[in-house]
């Protein structure tokens, strides 16, 4: 059915114009918007487009003639117009396609009226489009999760750039999944990005695969080593059929032939979660971080995603910030020069924070020392004169924007992004609970080693005095208890042990198939389930095990970073209760050693450290002597709390801070917050009751009230479309409250932005006979039979979504209502109100009168369209005014930011400034087209 050639637009994106398919594959093809300058790919059993031909009597364009068309004939599936009487024959992909391709009236005129309340369903749908498209936080709405400030600034943040490149890296169980998620959200609803590649390690893949589905509605394919064999059968690139594809990163960068094909795809965001992975060395960069840099070169959106950042020392650090903008970042030693800069930076922020939140702060201090670095920039003399002037009746306001010119001036918030516990709040406690253990024969030789059973004969395993602890301690336990160990060996005999002596118990560890680890993990988060998982090292990162309070740490890792991964599984968001930290050691070990480092030098079981590194680099040799017994130094772990401590400190006072601040900025995220809580669901709830009705689905009513409405949906047997995205044959249940939504995975977060509902939005728009309506007005004040005549116009602007031009002219609808002598009504009353006194009229009846009335009609809408343009010309002036003024905001805000922030760059602004010319142009070639009518007869009452 469908041929390169053809002529499509898409209901869903009206902006882009008629396009025409220029590629296909096996399951899919591709259509290029020559308006919109984009291409899209769509699967071949997509609902979404429209064929565009055209009639006889149609212009067209070929070259620089225009021509009528006067025969038209189909050939393959491809269309030819004749355009001349000499035969001249012209194929459908040759011409220029006409914007206004139709005679519009004339083909409104020859559909078969629908029932009256279409017009009224396209009114709202419309109007509610229009809406969404201009509102400031569409894309952040439809997530079925909790609204919290540090996820929402930051997706909002970043999102909007144009090219989206970050490093998120929120301590562990923040929601980084969620915040990339949102930002891949954000872009797909805004038009941003089509295609997305998320790489994750091999545990984590069904886990976002869940997490996309659950959270944003948004399927994902798998594309792993199983797929990719099953695909290769064919000749086809398997990354190049998915639009949305999650493979496993070891996988896709060692396995050269999927590494090409995965390149060879077009992507527009590329997410690596655990992007401390990405391991680095000068001489040899990893294969998974060269294959990164080649996709992050080509690829317009790059998000990385690491708890513990730092993890493999700064230098590497600063490799993946490389990749991210490498011609920001290609100076190492400026960049630790830079780092040093934030301390003063952040030393002020701190000291203007109380200032901040309180008007009535007495000032009494230095402003003139503190400021002196920035004296000499004008901002800070403005703030400076502000602060310290008496008469000033809001110093908070000038606190508060001297703090926000701080963060930006430093540009520490650019790239990277890390909200902490600290900051946001909420998170449980932790409380550790240590046993030391006496030693016995069989593990007397085992004592040096972190996990000494490597270092004793599996057959002597049940001697461990930590197995005999550990089942002593499950026999009083009645909660979940998730155990972690290093190895995967460990995590199995553990598991068969716990299982022959009766406990519930499931492991997860590399030596099991993915499927099956997936299947542990859900049968311990069932609580019917496992009450105990034992995981070997994999299961201490990225995974979701927060209804559990109770850790076991079996051994203990070598790293801190690790540690905190560990303990990241259970205190995460969504944590309920404190968290237990249980550890088990052998007393006089190398684990009494290493347990007594991270928890008397670091503190690192009760609190978050993100520089336990820095301290073992610190101690480096004394500590490695004291791990292994080679010296008793007592000091030494005192010596290292202390240094610890400083350090800590340094970084509160320093980058941490700042990039804390500027990671979310409260009063930012409650205003978008607000808009959220104000727009996703306003009006949905009728909207829900009235296209339900017009599509004959099941809708079944369980709570009226607007605002914590809920539906139970099903297809019917007598249904106007083919399915429902997301309800299965026997019906799901929507919900428009967030709250109440979130906490049930068996039901749907109706918003806005839920596919359901724009889907049948795309679908009201679609359905041609809806165009053209009628209705009778039982009113004595008229004639019997006089005519009137509403119509509904809408102003259309296309444009490529960068430009953002829909947020100041969306699609935009214009009602009008007129007498049949194109006397206007409209201004008498609201359109709502009006269509409440109509009646219905049978398909038959309204046909005769569209027979009968059609010249008239004709001239009626012709008047119609000329008072259409003179109603639609302050909107698009006031639209082309809020445009510009909103660009130049922009272009002054980089272009100031960008005389002390060396992050943003002259071609940055220059791209702003194209875009603002371009979309100004984009309005002044608006159009305004017919999208329906309804015609009234009046009768006497009865
Ligand atoms: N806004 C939210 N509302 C409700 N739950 C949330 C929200 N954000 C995240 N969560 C939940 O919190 C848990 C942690 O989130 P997520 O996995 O995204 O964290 P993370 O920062 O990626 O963790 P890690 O550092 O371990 O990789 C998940 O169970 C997630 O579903």
């Amino acid at each position: 059915m469908y041929q390169t050639g053809q002529r499509w637009s898409s209901r869903n994106e009206p902006d882009l114009g008629v396009g025409m398919i220029i590629e296909k594959q096996n399951r899919s093809f591709t259509i290029h918007f020559p308006d919109a300058e984009s291409d899209r790919q769509y699967s071949s059993s997509q609902t979404s487009l429209v064929r565009r031909t055209l009639t006889v009597g149609d212009q067209l364009h070929y070259q620089d003639d225009t021509f009528t068309v006067l025969e038209v004939e189909e050939i393959d599936g491809l269309i030819e117009y004749r355009v001349s009487d000499d035969d001249d024959w012209l194929e459908e992909s040759l011409i220029q396609f006409p914007r206004n391709d139709k005679n519009e009236l004339d083909s409104l005129l020859a559909l078969s009226p629908a029932r009256r309340m279409w017009f009224d369903l396209r009114r709202h749908t419309l109007e509610h489009q229009a809406t969404h498209a201009a509102s400031q936080v569409r894309g952040l709405m439809g997530l079925k999760a909790e609204l919290l400030p540090h996820q929402i600034y930051l997706a909002n943040e970043i999102a909007n750039r144009p090219q989206a490149r970050a490093l998120l890296c929120d301590e562990v169980g923040m929601g980084k999944t969620l915040e990339a998620g949102l930002i891949l959200h954000h872009r797909l609803l805004n038009g941003l990005c089509k295609r997305v590649l998320i790489l994750t390690p091999t545990n984590l893949q069904h886990q976002w695969l869940v997490e996309m589905l659950r959270r944003f509605h948004q399927p994902f394919s798998l594309i792993n080593e199983a797929v990719y064999e099953d695909f290769m059968e064919g000749d086809d690139n398997p990354f190049e059929q998915q639009p949305f594809v999650i493979a496993p990163i070891d996988w896709a960068s060692q396995h050269p032939n999927a590494t090409q094909h995965m390149l060879d795809a077009e992507w527009d965001m590329v997410i690596v979660d655990e992007a401390h992975h990405l391991a680095w060395h000068p001489e040899t960069p990893s294969v998974g971080y060269q294959v990164v840099a080649r996709l992050a070169a080509k690829t317009e959106s790059l998000l990385l995603l690491s708890a513990t950042p730092e993890q493999t020392g700064e230098r590497e650090h600063f490799s993946r910030l490389q990749l991210l903008d490498a011609d920001h970042y290609h100076d190492f030693e400026r960049y630790q020069a830079q780092q040093q800069e934030f301390k003063q930076a952040a030393e002020l922020a701190e000291t203007l924070l109380p200032f901040s939140q309180d008007d009535n702060q007495d000032a009494p201090l230095d402003w003139q020392t503190l400021f002196a670095d920035y004296l000499t920039e004008v901002k800070a003399k403005d703030w400076f004169i502000e602060l310290t002037d008496a008469n000033n009746k809001t110093p908070s306001q000038a606190a508060k924007e001297a703090i926000s010119w701080l963060i930006d001036r430093h540009g520490t918030g650019r790239e990277m992004f890390r909200n902490t516990r600290a900051a946001v709040g909420g998170f449980p406690d932790r409380y550790l609970h240590a046993y030391p253990l006496e030693n016995n024969e069989a593990f007397a030789s085992a004592s040096h080693h972190v996990q000494p059973e490597t270092e004793v004969q599996d057959g002597l395993w049940e001697q461990d005095p930590r197995w005999n602890w550990l089942k002593e301690f499950l026999e009083c336990q009645a909660e979940k208890i998730l155990i972690i160990c290093h190895t995967a060996d460990m995590a199995q005999w553990l598991n068969d042990q716990l299982t022959f002596a009766g406990f519930q118990s499931a492991d997860f560890h590399e030596q099991m198939p993915l499927i099956h680890r997936d299947r542990a993990a859900a049968y311990f988060a069932d609580e019917e389930g496992a009450q105990v998982l034992v995981c070997s090292e994999i299961g201490s990162e990225g995974r979701n095990f927060q209804f559990s309070h109770h850790l076991v740490m079996y051994d203990l890792p070598e790293h801190p970073d690790l540690l905190e991964q560990r303990i990241g599984r259970l205190d995460r968001l969504g944590q309920l209760n404190d968290v237990q930290i249980h550890v088990p050691y052998l007393q006089q070990s190398v684990q009494e050693r290493l347990f007594n480092w991270y928890h008397h030098a670091l503190n690192a079981f009760c609190r978050t450290t993100g520089v336990g590194d820095k301290v073992e680099e610190a101690f480096g040799d004394s500590l490695h002597a004291y791990l292994h017994g080679q010296d008793d130094d007592t000091n030494l772990l005192e010596e290292a709390r202390l240094y610890h401590e400083a350090v800590l400190k340094q970084m509160e006072e320093g980058r941490n801070r700042l990039l804390e601040m500027s990671s979310c900025r409260p009063e930012q995220a409650k205003a978008l917050i607000e808009q959220i809580n104000d727009q996703a669901t306003q009006g949905l709830h009728n909207y829900i009751e009235k296209v339900t009705h017009a599509f004959n689905i099941y809708a079944d009513c369980m709570n009226d009230d607007p605002q914590k409405s809920a539906w139970f949906l099903r297809p019917s047997s007598d249904m106007m479309l083919e399915a429902l995205p997301g309800i299965e044959e026997e019906g799901k249940m929507l919900m428009l409250d967030r709250r109440q939504a979130s906490q049930r995975e068996d039901v749907a977060f109706a918003t806005w932005e839920h596919p359901l509902i724009t889907m049948l939005m795309d679908e009201v728009q679609g359905f041609d006979s809806g165009k053209l309506t009628s209705a009778i007005l039982p009113i004595s004040a008229l004639p019997e039979g006089t005519v009137l005549v509403e119509s509904m116009f809408v102003i259309e602007a296309t444009a490529h979504p960068r430009l953002k031009l829909a947020q100041s002219l969306p699609m935009t609808p214009m009602w009008q209502l007129s007498d049949s002598n194109s006397k206007f009504l409209h201004q008498q009353f609201t359109a709502d109100k009006w269509a409440e006194k109509l009646k219905g009229v049978p398909n038959r009846v309204a046909e005769q009168w569209v027979a009968a009335l059609r010249k008239d009609l004709i001239e009626v809408l012709q008047a119609h369209q000329l008072n259409a343009q003179d109603q639609a010309r302050p909107i698009v002036h006031a639209a082309k005014t809020a445009y510009q003024h909103k660009c130049q905001n922009e272009i002054e805000r980089l272009t100031e930011l960008k005389s002390f922030n060396s992050a943003i760059r002259d071609e940055d602004i220059q791209h702003l400034e194209n875009n603002m010319q371009e979309g100004l142009v984009r309005i002044d070639e608006h159009q305004i087209r017919l999208d329906a009518i309804r015609i009234i007869l009046t009768t006497k009452p009865e």
